[in-house]
């Protein structure tokens, strides 16, 4: 949302933005090192927290926090909008979960927008299945046992053969991205963190004028490496850079990915037998009992770690906790991505053209890692069940067997082909680029509205 609303307010002087910052209730890492624009056309309204009943089930209460600030966004809202400031109130960019504030921007009057973080095959797919809830012709309540198959507008390969979309989207985010999906229907338009040419098929589903219109505005990611900005970064640059080029495979599971120890073992082991330089980022998994919802990082990683595995693999590989990710990926050593297919991680692998095995965890990324291997064929598949309720352990042999097939040479047809992404991807941002032009057409019909 930083990201965006910075390039907003860079592109066009007629714009300011007021950000509402929610102070989230849970532990989380952030390494952003946003600056104030010279401007002043960017400014921070600090939200106070709101309080969430302690019973509350962990997928409410996310809801529940994030509506519990209606009042205050409509107090910031009406007051850059009142007649004594220089300030017409143009619209509102939500952030996807953040789909109850279009109520607030109703009553003020003004436009909302949902600027959705997933991709635009996400997208698509959550409207079908939200249109097949309304005719009667799905319920997610049956999901878990469900054997049925549904069709992904926009993919271009239709899955055969796999349950969906129990396999693609887990059925315990399902309920709260339909809740969501039936909201943004309502938005003025929805910008999509995707750029055309890596979802076509999608977006063009997504024009047909059944949605509201769609601008596709990415990617939209942080790519200000200037500095250490977490610690230990140095260490880890100046460690890449004693590697060979495109020799080491980085693996990262994103903001809530975390293992328990009985996988952290099989990962070790497949480490060790491929013989692989790595990265690894390893984060502790919240805590059972304490509500802890992302995991956390250990005071040491041996913590972690199997029995002597640092000294075994001293020389070859590298364990962290929080990564500097976008730094990683850039680095001319990296070769390969074990990565858990969330969207900005999608992107930043694309953007800097860096192959991926895919490893799914939680809400849409099974989509995500169809998509990046069967559909753009730019990455190799880890296989595992992608019913999570199973508990499966994915064993080392698996693990090998991807990592291998990620590093090797003859990976050399995917390679060439994320390298032939990442050129469309930055072509996409620049002057004249599909997603520069989106920027600007959602610019005037915000100011025009
Ligand atoms: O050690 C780490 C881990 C993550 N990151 C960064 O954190 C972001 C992670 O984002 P993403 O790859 O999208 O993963 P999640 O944090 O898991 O994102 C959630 O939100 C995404 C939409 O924004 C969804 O696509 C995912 O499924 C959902 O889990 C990326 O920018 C990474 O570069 C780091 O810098 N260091």
């Amino acid at each position: 949302m930083l990201e965006l609303a910075e390039q907003l307010v860079n592109r066009d002087p007629r714009l300011s933005i007021a950000f509402c910052l929610m102070k989230m209730p849970f532990q989380q890492t952030s390494n952003y090192d946003f600056q104030p624009s010279a401007s002043g056309r960017l400014r921070f309204v600090d939200l106070q927290p709101t309080t969430v009943d302690p019973e509350t089930p962990p997928t409410d209460a996310f809801a529940s926090f994030i509506d519990g600030h209606a009042p205050q966004i409509k107090e910031a809202a009406a007051s850059a909008n009142n007649t004594a400031s220089s300030y017409r109130l143009a619209g509102f960019v939500l952030d996807m979960f953040c789909t109850s504030f279009i109520d607030v921007a109703d009553e003020l009057g003004a436009p909302s927008y949902v600027f959705y973080t997933c991709g635009a095959t996400c997208l698509a797919f959550m409207l079908h299945v939200q249109s097949l809830f309304d005719r009667g012709e799905f319920d997610p309540d049956e999901l878990k046992d469900s054997d049925a198959e549904l069709a992904v507008p926009g993919l271009r390969d239709p899955l055969k053969g796999k349950q969906l979309p129990s396999a693609v989207v887990q059925p315990d985010w399902l309920p709260a991205l339909m809740r969501h999906t039936r909201r943004t229907r309502l938005a003025k338009g929805i910008l999509v963190n995707t750029f055309h040419d890596f979802e076509s098929h999608a977006v063009a589903s997504l024009t047909t004028g059944q949605t509201p219109p769609i601008y596709t505005v990415g990617p939209i990611i942080d790519l200000k490496m200037k500095g250490d900005r977490t610690a230990g970064e140095k260490e880890i640059v100046d460690w890449l850079d004693q590697q060979p080029t495109s020799s080491v495979v980085f693996l990262c599971f994103g903001s809530m990915g975390s293992f328990d120890e009985e996988q952290v073992k099989e990962i070790a082991a497949a480490l060790e037998a491929s013989g692989q330089r790595f990265l690894w980022s390893l984060r502790k998994p919240p805590q059972k009992g304490k509500s802890e919802f992302f995991p956390s990082e250990y005071d040491d990683v041996k913590e972690g770690l199997p029995e002597g595995f640092l000294d075994r693999t001293a020389g070859l590989g590298k364990v962290i906790g929080w990564a500097p990710q976008t730094r990683i990926l850039a680095h001319p050593s990296v070769g390969g991505f074990v990565s858990h297919c969330g969207w900005n991680s999608t992107l930043e692998s694309t953007w800097f053209g860096v192959p991926v095995a895919t490893w799914p965890m939680h809400a849409e990324q099974q989509l995500n890692a169809v998509m990046l291997v069967k559909e753009l064929e730019v990455a190799v598949e880890i296989r595992m069940s992608y019913r999570k309720t199973s508990g499966e352990v994915v064993p080392a042999e698996e693990i090998e067997r991807g990592i291998r097939g990620l590093m090797a040479a003859e990976n050399e047809g995917r390679r060439i082909k994320v390298k032939e992404m990442s050129d469309k991807c930055r072509k996409a941002v620049e002057d004249g680029g599909s997603s520069y032009h989106s920027i600007g057409r959602f610019i005037e019909d915000v100011i025009t509205d």
